[in-house]
């Protein structure tokens, strides 16, 4: 039994951080949604317990650490599972990049072995179970669009953005998320208007979604590396409805209505940036 799962990438409409926590985590308010960049990931089953995971990215490894494998033996450990699974990630999304790639793959692996191991389990359960592996695993069970609380595991389902498109620009430069938090000083900070970007959603209200993003880690991320601004700008130029960095970043996004102007982005990127796309939005559930 071999089956596909998709694992889109995620950007961060807007991202507020409230204040530090105890445990070390920042208490987080995100609107999150999904668009159509996706990593592909066939699972097979295999008859001796094993999970092998096997990738053509030198970008990410290939055993324990891999997310994916993470996924596979939380899953195997939880439900007591004596099978195994070969896990094939064909790596579209780039790493470290505030995309949630690896996030997302280990949400799709959640879901796949759910299936081809016959557990089950509710998507609840696999977003509960997924907090342990990050705290960006649990939206990407769901995908679609959602508010994301506590640390990023707890979700509300949000109604999706209007269609447009999204032009994605990722610097030659991976961002520790880690370090980003750590440097950042939530009192001082830029914050976003959560509930003014939860409106403009209910209202399907693209002018306001787009005067609605908000980033605030964007200003430690900005301050490390000054080439996120450079293409902010550019985007501006080129005729960008919104430009936001994502998550931790380094990638910036640019929200678009019109396809010739989207294009005119993604163009005036291409000779600047090596890792340029221009994607649709996703925004619903059904569509993972
Ligand atoms: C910033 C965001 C925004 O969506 O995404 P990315 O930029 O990674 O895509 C997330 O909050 C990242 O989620 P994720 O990448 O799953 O983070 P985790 O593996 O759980 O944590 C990595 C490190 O980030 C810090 N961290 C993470 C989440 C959080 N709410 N507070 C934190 O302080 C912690 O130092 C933690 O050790
Ligand atoms: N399947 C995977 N895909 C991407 N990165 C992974 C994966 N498994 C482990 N990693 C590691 O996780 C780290 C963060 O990856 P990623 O999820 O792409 O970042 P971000 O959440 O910032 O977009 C990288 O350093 C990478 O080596």
């Amino acid at each position: 039994m071999e089956i596909l799962e998709k694992a889109p990438a995620k950007i961060n409409l807007s991202l507020d951080v409230l204040h530090k926590r105890k445990d070390g985590f920042h208490e987080v308010e995100m609107v999150m949604t999904t668009v159509d960049l996706a990593d592909r990931i066939e699972l097979s089953r295999l008859r001796s317990g094993a999970i092998r995971v096997e990738s053509e990215s030198r970008f990410v490894p290939n055993d324990e650490r891999n997310l994916a494998y993470r996924a596979a033996k939380l899953m195997k450990d939880h439900y007591k599972i004596n099978k195994g699974v070969r896990i094939f990630i064909e790596k579209n999304i780039p790493v470290a990049a505030g995309l949630a790639g690896g996030s997302s793959d280990a949400a799709a692996v959640l879901r796949g072995v759910n299936k081809i191991w016959g557990i089950n389990a509710s998507l609840h359960e696999l977003a509960e179970l997924g907090a342990k592996i990050g705290s960006d695993v649990s939206f990407c069970v769901y995908g679609g669009t959602a508010l994301a609380k506590g640390r990023g595991e707890q979700i509300f389902e949000l109604p999706s953005p209007p269609p447009c498109w999204v032009v994605l620009a990722k610097p030659t430069l991976g961002v520790s998320t880690q370090t980003i938090y750590q440097k950042l000083d939530a009192k001082t900070a830029f914050h976003p208007n959560t509930n003014g970007m939860m409106e403009a959603l209910k209202q399907g209200d693209f002018d306001a979604i787009c005067a609605h993003v908000g980033n605030a880690l964007e200003g430690v991320t900005t301050k490390l590396h000054p080439e996120v601004n450079q293409i902010k700008e550019q985007m501006r130029q080129a005729g960008a409805d919104a430009v936001l960095m994502s998550g931790s970043g380094p990638t910036v996004f640019a929200l678009v209505g019109q396809d010739a102007r989207a294009q005119r982005i993604y163009n005036s990127l291409k000779g600047f940036c090596t890792e340029v796309y221009m994607v649709r939005m996703l925004g619903n559930r059904e569509i993972i």
